[in-house]
């Protein structure tokens, strides 16, 4: 495990030099947890062009959820008017405040020392953060279906992750976090980061989005759009013939229509079903596979299934991991 000193020896290896910099303020033994997601961001340049890509006003309230040893808040604190960072790790708090204190920055800084994904965000105006990678999916999903109108949010995410959330209709990586965002906001890419970038460094390569909510959102019930969507890419390979149709599919649907009085008189599972299948032929959509349909045309058939009388819902909880991916 590394740790972190004031001091730091003579032989320590060049690609660890950083930690010098990173370190030199700070009088505390730091043994960073991989469970918590501790990779420390370090190249000065990255930091650099995070915050001029953020557009930061000095008048912005800045969220960042994970601040660790305060390397990027300190240069967001220079940049804004004020900083709301949430962090659960005591021990990083502790480092995070006094290195505020020595540069004349901790009126500016607004702690929260708990979990970003069981506390209510208060107002801001953007969010930049180097997020743990082990929450990306929940949190990008409370920011956009949760969180009071923001302007944007500059995440740096496992590599991986950032090319799903970036792929479009048609490619092979489009997957129902990337629709559900997809809905709400814009995704664009800033640059990739080198594991090197960080210490101690992941086991993975990073890159650099930032997420704009749109202006503009289509009006529709966001609960019943994303257990909707849920159901098209629960086999994002299978068509949504095969999925909508599946005698489970069919009887889970009916009965939640059913349990809540959504259902006609008249239906039965039989009568149910033949909605179904008929919302499907009118729509063209039975041998599509949801890779391909593009948020207007996944919109177009949510709307079929409404207007015969087949309603979706959200099952369990909002922050549920297993509601969330793909
Ligand atoms: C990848 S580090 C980023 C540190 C720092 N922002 C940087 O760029 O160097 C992630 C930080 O998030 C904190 N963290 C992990 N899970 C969290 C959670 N659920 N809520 C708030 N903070 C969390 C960790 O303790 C760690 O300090």
């Amino acid at each position: 495990m590394l740790r972190a000193t004031k001091r730091v020896p003579a032989f320590i290896p060049r690609f660890l030099q950083p930690l010098r910099q990173l370190h030199e303020d700070i009088e505390e033994n730091i043994h960073f947890h991989k469970s918590k997601g501790q990779h420390i961001l370090t190249n000065p340049r990255i930091l650099d062009t995070i915050v001029t890509k953020s557009a930061i006003n000095p008048t912005d309230t800045v969220l960042e959820i994970g601040p660790g040893t305060g390397n990027l808040t300190l240069k967001l604190l220079e940049a804004s008017h004020e900083v709301i960072a949430i962090e659960l790790d005591h021990r990083m708090v502790h480092i995070l405040e006094n290195r505020a204190i020595k540069r004349g920055l901790r009126s500016k800084l607004r702690v929260i020392t708990k979990d970003a994904l069981r506390t209510e965000f208060p107002p801001f105006d953007l969010v930049v953060a180097n997020i743990p990678y082990g929450i990306s999916s929940p949190l990008i999903i409370k920011l956009i279906y949760e969180t009071t109108p923001f302007r944007s949010a500059t995440l740096l995410l496992q590599k991986e992750f950032a090319r799903r959330l970036l792929a479009n209709p048609g490619d092979s990586e489009f997957n129902r976090l990337a629709v559900n965002v997809k809905l709400l906001a814009d995704v664009e890419f800033v640059m990739d980061v080198s594991k090197r970038d960080f210490l101690p460094p992941p086991k993975v390569d990073s890159s650099v989005v930032i997420i704009r909510p749109k202006v503009n959102v289509p009006d529709v019930n966001l609960r019943q759009w994303r257990a909707f969507t849920r159901t098209c890419f629960n086999n994002k390979n299978k068509t949504l013939g095969a999925t909508f149709k599946s005698k489970r599919k069919v009887l889970e649907l009916f009965e939640f229509n059913n349990v809540s009085g959504l259902v006609r008189e008249q239906d039965d599972v039989c009568l149910f079903k033949e909605k179904i299948v008929g919302v499907l032929r009118e729509a063209g959509f039975d041998d599509k596979r949801p890779l391909k349909l593009s948020i207007e045309e996944l919109l177009h058939l949510l709307s079929l299934f409404n207007k015969v009388g087949v309603y979706f819902d959200h099952h369990g909880e909002v922050m549920n991991e297993d509601d969330i991916d793909d």
